[in-house]
Formats: C-alpha cells, sequence, structure tokens
C-alpha cells in the first residue's frame, strides 16, 4: 500500500507550550512502536527546543528565520529529505511562535505535490495567561497573529490553564469558540491531552481537511475584516454575529481553494483617502503577511561563567516587552550546566547533562526593546562572573 506521511503543524504564540506537547507526541509515538520525525524551525541561530528531543528523533532544523516568510521555500525540499532519508511513519513542524500558521500550512501542501505527504492537522497551543492580557487590552499585533493562529488550527490546545482563574477560563473559551467554532477545544496544564488524538488524527488519508476548510475560512476572515477597515469600522468592537455571517459568506466565495496566496489580496483599488487609513491598511496587510515582522530576536553568546543570581535578578527585571526567553548557561556557582526558559515572566531552569558540547547561549525574543542595552547588561554579569575569580 501507499504509505502517505501525515503531517502535523504545531503551532502557537511564543512560549505558549509546543515543545512541551512535542516531547509528550513522540513518547507517545515511540511507546506505540511508531517512527516520528521533527522538523523544527527556531527564529534564532540555536536550535534550543531541540535538545529536549529525544536522541535518535529524525530531525531537521530551520535556523535564523521564520519558516513562514525567509525560509519557506526551503521547506518543501527539507521536509521531502526528512522523508526520504528516514522513512518516518508521522512528521511533527514545530514552528516558530511567531509564525503565521497560514504560510506554513501553504508550505506543507506545496510539499505535497513533491513527497507523499499529507497535511493531517494543524494543532494550536494557546497560552492561556497570554491570551488573556491581550484579550482584554484588545488590540495589538501580537493578539491579531494569537487570532490568526487560533482560527487556522484544526485542533486548539488552551494551555497553562494553571496560570488563570475558572472565570477566566470560561471567558477565554468564549472567546476562542467565537474565532474558531470548528475545532476541538481541550484545556490543559502542561499540554496533556489524550494523545491518542494523533492516530485520530493521521488515520484517514485525505480526509482529514478541516485544517484546510479552516484556512479558507481564516482567509476569508482576513478578507472581511480587511473590507471592515474600508468601511472604517473598528474590527474589534466588531459583533461576533456580524463576522460570522461575513465568514460564512466569504467561505462560500473561497470554496474549492486549498490555500490562499495573500498576494491576491494586497491590491486594493479602493481609494486611500487618509494616510491615517493607509497606515491602518498597511498595517493589516503586514499583519496578514508577516504578523511577526515586530518581533525582535537576540542571542547572546557567553564568553564565560556567570554568576546564577545575578542571572536571575537580570531575568526579574525584563521589560515586558521581552516576552520569552531559553538558554543554555553555566554559572560559575554550580558544577551542572542549565536550560533556562522564561515565557509569560515565569522562569525555570533544569539542571542537564548534555551528551554532546552545548553552547552558553540565551535567546531573548519580544518587541521593540533595546538590542544594546540588554547586551551591555548580560556582557556585565561575564565580566562581574571574571572578577569573582
Ligand atoms: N505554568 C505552566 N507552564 C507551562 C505549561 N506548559 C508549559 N509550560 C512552561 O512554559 C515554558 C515554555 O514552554 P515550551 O513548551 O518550551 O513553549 P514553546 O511554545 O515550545 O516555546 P517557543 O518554542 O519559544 O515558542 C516552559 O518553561 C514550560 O515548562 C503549563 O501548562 N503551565
Amino acid at each position: 500500500m501507499r504509505k502517505v506521511v501525515p503531517v502535523h503543524i504545531l503551532s502557537g504564540f511564543l512560549g505558549s507550550g509546543k515543545t512541551t506537547l512535542l516531547t509528550q507526541a513522540i513518547e507517545y509515538y515511540k511507546l506505540r512502536g511508531k517512527k516520528p520525525a521533527v522538523l523544527m524551525n527556531e527564529l534564532g541561530d540555536v536550535n534550543l527546543d531541540g535538545m529536549l528531543v529525544e536522541d535518535g528523533v529524525p530531525m531537521t532544523e530551520m535556523l535564523s528565520g521564520c519558516i513562514c516568510c525567509t525560509i519557506r521555500g526551503d521547506l518543501g525540499m527539507e521536509l521531502r529529505e526528512l522523508i526520504l532519508e528516514n522513512d518516518p511513519d508521522v512528521v511533527l513542524v514545530e514552528c516558530t511562535g511567531a509564525a503565521n500558521p497560514i504560510e506554513i500550512i501553504d508550505g506543507v501542501t506545496d510539499a505535497s505535490l513533491l513527497t507523499e505527504l499529507e497535511l493531517a492537522s494543524v494543532i494550536t497551543v494557546i497560552d492561556a495567561a497570554v491570551l488573556l492580557e491581550r484579550h482584554r487590552a484588545g488590540q495589538g499585533k501580537t493578539y491579531r497573529l494569537m487570532k490568526e493562529q487560533i482560527r487556522c488550527a484544526s485542533q486548539l490546545i488552551l494551555n497553562k490553564v494553571d496560570l488563570v482563574e475558572p472565570a477566566e477560563l470560561h471567558e477565554l473559551q468564549q472567546a476562542v469558540r467565537s474565532w474558531n467554532p470548528v475545532a476541538p477545544l481541550t484545556a490543559t496544564v502542561r499540554c496533556d491531552i489524550d494523545f491518542t488524538l494523533f492516530d485520530r488524527l493521521g488515520a484517514a488519508p485525505g480526509k482529514s481537511l478541516t485544517a484546510l476548510e479552516n484556512i479558507a475560512a481564516a482567509d476569508a476572515v482576513a478578507d472581511a475584516e480587511r473590507h471592515l477597515q474600508d468601511g472604517h469600522h473598528n474590527r474589534e468592537q466588531h459583533d461576533a454575529k456580524h463576522e460570522s455571517e461575513r465568514e460564512s459568506e466569504h467561505r462560500h466565495r473561497t470554496d474549492g481553494r486549498t490555500h490562499g496566496h495573500h498576494a491576491d489580496h494586497q491590491t486594493d483599488d479602493s481609494p486611500r483617502h487618509s494616510s491615517d487609513h493607509e497606515r491602518k491598511e498597511d498595517d493589516h496587510t503586514a499583519a496578514a503577511h508577516h504578523s511577526h515582522d515586530h518581533v525582535m530576536v537576540y542571542t547572546h553568546y557567553f564568553e564565560s561563567a556567570i554568576d546564577s543570581e545575578q542571572f536571575e535578578s537580570l531575568i526579574g527585571r525584563l521589560p515586558a516587552n521581552i516576552y520569552r526567553a531559553k538558554g543554555i548557561l553555566r554559572f560559575s556557582d554550580t558544577t551542572s550546566p542549565f536550560m533556562f526558559q522564561y515565557a509569560y515572566r515565569e522562569a525555570d531552569f533544569m539542571k542537564i547533562t548534555p551528551k554532546q558540547e552545548v553552547p552558553n547561549v540565551a535567546v531573548f525574543i519580544g518587541e521593540h526593546f533595546s538590542k544594546q542595552q540588554l547586551a551591555a547588561e548580560l556582557s556585565a554579569l561575564e565580566s562581574a562572573g571574571e572578577r569573582s575569580h
């Protein structure tokens, strides 16, 4: 029988829990005697998440760029090579948290023209605490990106529910449902789902097109929203019922499309009346193409060990616009190296015993922060570490 390899896209905002889901999914497949392979994309030039993936799992890393734009052209070739070289039973694609899933879905579906693979699902992991904060603020590029990631999903995991109150959870569930009424929604802590889900998603090649249908819907929503902006409506205040009517109207119009190219939407004949209008429109077009243009990455390679308390104190002082960080660190006051994770103002330090040489590095991700200032503060930690020796 012809083997069509199911591909699952793991989407979700920075730090939402994609790697937490990925490592458990790998464990699940291996226990069932299946061979998973992983394609991992990181914005930075070092793949720290990859170190959490067990040895022996074939993995392709696409670093230093976002899979959905700068390196999207390579995605098809990388997927093809990964499959041809390793003959996996399933491929899990972990996107950068800043990726626009529509573009990746396009990339995977394009790849299915080259290789016998099938997009089986788009699983979006949502950070409940971050979404709550952004939802209450009600605007911003990150909020828009999170909504896009939710709209494109064929499965939704509302993760980190330990960080919100029951009433807030209810509010979030309602909001998520209004943006994507189709995909099953599961609330979790540490992405603890029923992993048989992965078998069900990959079980019916050619049938699991919910994701693709959702893409057409998401595309249509983007369309509908742009029209609303043309009419000078405030999109965020737009009544949900009206939106779903427009959505179904556009879904009908886009029927038969397996994927949408936003370039189609770029040209707009409507007159541009004011610079404010133009700016809004450009903003929106940019959001549809590269929702993460505003996301910045700074990677710092340490020359020497640093003091753990000083580092923790620096992390505690990080401004809110640096919302994600991770690294592998050698401290002058501990014997083993540590992997550190920082998401939504929570820091985790985990002792590690690397089997291979690992860098001494920290990656910081956020919006509009001063790389120079951060670099200076991190370098100061190094000099302090050296002085204390
Ligand atoms: N409190 C809490 N923390 C969680 C939960 N799930 C994951 N985390 C922590 O959140 C941090 C980020 O988790 P990851 O799985 O690395 O997130 P990610 O989406 O892969 O992150 P990026 O690859 O940077 O986008 C880690 O420190 C996890 O231990 C949860 O349900 N609750």
